[in-house]
């Protein structure tokens, strides 16, 4: 690894200097030296729920975004749902905007939801893309928020024809329900409940597939010269390593403009080690078996896999029923917004992961599923988002741990020993972390695409 500085002007990065150089071009402005510390573009992470406005007491613009600066991420776009209301008209995200001001320790932009009442009425699709929304967001399955309900393929279409004239991205949770497929009926009362291998075969692998294959009857029009050319569809959180990825392997071959991130809960946890009743590893697609881990591994460093997002969907504890552990009842989120960059790294070492893969999944290519072109690399011109850590630093993630989201007890990560500690974080040259503690100020800037 080469040693360079980064000089900072007005929350640009102005130089990237060498050591050679060092000397020669020394500033007389403030001089930081991290050592043998790494210095990588602050995070983006394109898939968070800070369910602010309207439920606050799950997570909240201030305590999400200071576990973001904690964790590294310098961007954040928040998605649409869990917050009351949804986003999914201008008013709407009037509220979120409002709801950000002076509150955000990091940079935030909104994705706004594609819903039935919404898919069909371009102007009002228009009006939310027009008011900065950075894309939109559907869901093909229940989304288990009552004002989000589920989008079909003939309404994606319509999304997808007017996110064309805007180049922006349409995201999809890609579950779609198959009935006859369910290997277990929810009414059966023998059902054991606290057992994860239930929870796991409600959901499996086909509805995931079935989605991914629903949808590239329409991201055929993402195609050059299609009749949705500009617009692009994203994957969101794929858990499916098998004949979902050889779908999304297929479109892309196919000339599909689509792009697919996973998770690392996916990455690091599996089904075989979930305990009985531990429901804070219940999300949506489920952590499903070792091998499927393994082949989740190899496509992200194959690169079929595109980025990384945390899909950090947090929920008070008494609706993730630890007590009763009850799969089938309990609220489905992980909670990991502050541990992500950790996590990809201690648990993606053994596969050989590398400073730069990090950058790319975590940085660069969230950068450009979002529109961010200032954004998601060290370079001249660039905000100055960046996140110093030291990888080989280990820790606890014990009670002892300060953890800034709202409810640290939800998180699957506590009590794991992690490697890679976040020494400072920078948003547009702002110190916004540093070793334990935040900046006095919220200075964050909500993003809206113009
Ligand atoms: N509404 C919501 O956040 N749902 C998320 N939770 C989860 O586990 N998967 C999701 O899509
Ligand atoms: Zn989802
Ligand atoms: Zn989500």
């Amino acid at each position: 690894m080469c040693k360079r500085a980064v000089e900072i002007k007005e929350g640009n990065i102005i130089s990237i200097v060498s050591e050679e150089d060092w000397p020669r071009n020394s500033k007389t402005g403030q001089v930081v030296d991290y050592g043998e510390a790494v210095i990588m573009p602050g995070l983006i992470d394109v898939h968070a729920h800070l369910d602010d406005p309207g439920r606050t007491e799950w997570e909240g613009f201030p305590s999400g975004t200071k576990a973001a600066a904690a964790g590294g991420i310098t961007t954040l776009i928040d998605m649409p749902l869990n917050s009351d209301p949804s986003t999914i008209s201008t008013e709407t995200l009037k509220l979120k905007v409002d709801a950000a001001e002076k509150r955000i320790y990091v940079d935030v932009g909104f994705w706004g939801g594609l819903v039935p009442e919404n898919a069909y009425n371009a102007s009002a699709l228009e009006a939310l893309l027009n008011a900065g929304v950075l894309g939109l967001k559907s869901f093909m399955c229940p989304s288990g928020i009552n004002d989000f309900p589920m989008t079909n393929a003939s309404h994606i279409k319509e999304g997808l024809s007017v996110l064309a004239r805007y180049k922006r991205p349409l995201l999809v949770h890609a579950e779609m329900e198959k009935g006859s497929e369910r290997h277990v009926k929810l009414e059966d009362d023998t059902l054991d409940t606290r057992s994860y291998s239930t929870y796991l075969k409600t959901r499996p692998p086909s509805w995931e597939e079935a989605a991914i294959r629903e949808l590239l009857t329409v991201a055929k029009d993402t195609r050059t010269d299609g009749p949705a050319e500009g617009a692009h569809l994203h994957i969101v959180h794929l858990s499916d390593a098998s004949s979902s990825l050889d779908l999304l392997m297929e479109a892309k071959t196919n000339g599909d403009s689509i792009t697919v991130e996973t998770c690392p809960h996916y990455l690091a946890f599996s089904a075989e080690e979930i305990p009985d009743g531990d429901t804070r590893f219940k999300c949506a697609p489920p952590i499903r078996d070792a091998a499927n881990k393994e082949k989740l591994w190899e496509a992200l460093m194959d690169g079929h896999i595109d980025m990384l997002s945390s899909d950090h969907s947090p929920t008070v504890p008494e609706l993730k029923l630890l007590d009763e552990g009850n799969f089938l009842k309990a609220w489905g989120g992980i909670s990991s917004l502050q541990f992500v960059l950790p996590v990809t790294w201690s648990y993606g070492r053994k596969y050989g992961v590398t400073l730069e893969q990090l950058a790319s999944w975590w940085s660069e290519r969230p950068a450009k599923l979002a529109g961010q072109v200032s954004k998601g690399a060290i370079a001249i011109g660039n905000h100055a988002d960046l996140v110093v850590w030291e990888p080989e630093a280990e820790f606890e993630l014990d009670n002892d741990h300060p953890v800034h989201m709202k409810h640290p007890s939800i998180s699957a990560y506590l009590g794991r020993r992690l490697s890679g500690k976040v020494l400072a974080t920078i948003s547009r040259g702002n110190l916004v972390y540093k070793e334990g503690n935040h900046a006095p100020a919220a200075c964050g800037s909500p993003i809206l695409a113009t």
